[in-house]
């Protein structure tokens, strides 16, 4: 029988059961999992390991797996489903989570915490941001494979759960703006397209001048979109998130030297829209480059290269495609002529 949880990892895929995994020799921890990733649990056990050499095996009798949103039950929620799940992880957990549950959304994009908050009245819905990449190696194994402390929106109702966390080596940072972290954390997702239509490792991806002026283009974009909005963007790197389009833009020795930190990844990882095609998902296009879009929309601007690769997103969504860095490149610079 298993203990009531003091954790629920709501959505359990890479980073939900990563970090139920890592919290689970310290606290609690209960996975709502789909009964795909459920049968996986049961039969491989969780592996989990990271780019320092830690590795830990739990046994399948040893985890508390559910599939039944009812069992989604305790006092403190990580939601880790994709964006397009959110709204429906919202409505299962209004129907089952005591009124004084903290919820932390551990998503990318801008609006997931909103888009919960508004479904769960009356609850704590805080923002969360998970730096590192986490990756399916094989089924039940997963990977970190870069590095970089949570980020979660400051609030005392976290102070119980603080221990477990830094017991489990998941550091917490609480932040009193998680908008601009969120902004920030966009800037590098906008790379999740970039990576899934080169189908190179991240690593091989960003090593890559041609690579990297594509994601500068479409984070230049987006940082004059926030400029125009007034939003600020927080700095998550040694340097202002302004200065990232033009370092990216370097020769590649000189951007290995100035900035070794973004090619600190695993050989292997891949960003989670290059996971998402290869499963024949839906991305989260829509969440990351389209709140972009959505911004300069209105503000009556246009964004033409975060558009030009959300349509090829869904090209890619619907059969897959393998881009050379000069054709996606002049594809993107078209983009922007033609809307100019
Ligand atoms: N992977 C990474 O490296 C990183 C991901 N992120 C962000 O974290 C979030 C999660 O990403 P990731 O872990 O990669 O995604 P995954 O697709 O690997 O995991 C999400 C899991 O949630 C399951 N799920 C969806 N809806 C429900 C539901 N209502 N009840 C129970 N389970 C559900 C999905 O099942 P099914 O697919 O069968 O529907 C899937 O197994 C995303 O916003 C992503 O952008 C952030 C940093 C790094
Ligand atoms: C960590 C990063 C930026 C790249 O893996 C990511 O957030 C993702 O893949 O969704």
């Amino acid at each position: 029988m298993n203990q009531q949880p003091a954790i629920v990892v709501y959505g359990a895929g890479s980073v939900g059961c990563y970090l139920g995994g890592r919290l689970h020799a310290h606290i609690a921890v209960r996975l709502i999992a789909r009964p795909r990733m459920a049968d996986v649990l049961h039969e491989h056990g969780l592996t989990l390991s990271d780019l320092q050499g830690f590795r830990q095996y739990i046994p399948a009798g040893a985890l508390d797996v559910q599939t039944q949103p009812q069992a989604a039950r305790a006092p403190l929620v990580l939601v880790t489903v994709k964006s397009a799940d959110t709204v429906q992880a919202g409505r299962e957990l209004a129907d089952v989570l005591p009124h004084d549950a903290i919820v932390i959304s551990f998503q990318n994009g801008l609006h997931n915490a909103d888009l919960l908050c508004t479904a769960l009245p009356g609850r704590t819905v805080l923002a969360g941001m998970v730096p590192f990449n986490v990756l399916q190696r094989s089924p039940g194994s997963f990977h970190q494979g870069s590095s970089g402390d949570l980020i979660v929106e400051a609030h005392p109702a976290l102070a119980p759960y603080l221990p477990a966390f830094a017991s489990a080596g998941l550091h917490l940072q609480q932040h009193a703006d998680m908008p601009a972290i969120q902004r920030a954390k966009l800037l590098f997702n906008l790379n999740n397209a970039i990576n899934a239509l080169s189908d190179l490792p991240l690593r091989q991806e960003l090593a890559e001048r041609g690579w990297r002026r594509c994601l500068a283009l479409a984070q230049r974009e987006a940082l004059d979109i926030f400029a125009a909005a007034h939003l600020p963007v927080a700095r998550l790197t040694p340097l202002p998130a302004n200065w990232l389009p033009h370092i990216l833009a370097l020769p590649d020795a000189l951007f290995a030297r100035i900035a070794p930190r973004m090619l600190a990844i695993d050989p292997h990882a891949r960003s989670s829209t290059w996971e998402d095609l290869q499963a024949g998902r839906r991305t989260e296009v829509d969440a990351l480059h389209g709140a972009i879009v959505e911004l300069a929309t209105a503000m009556g601007k246009r964004a033409p290269i975060n558009e030009r690769i959300i349509e090829l997103i869904r090209e890619a969504e619907q059969a897959p495609v393998k881009w050379t860095s000069e054709i996606l490149l002049e594809a993107l610079r078209r983009a922007q002529s033609n809307a100019s």
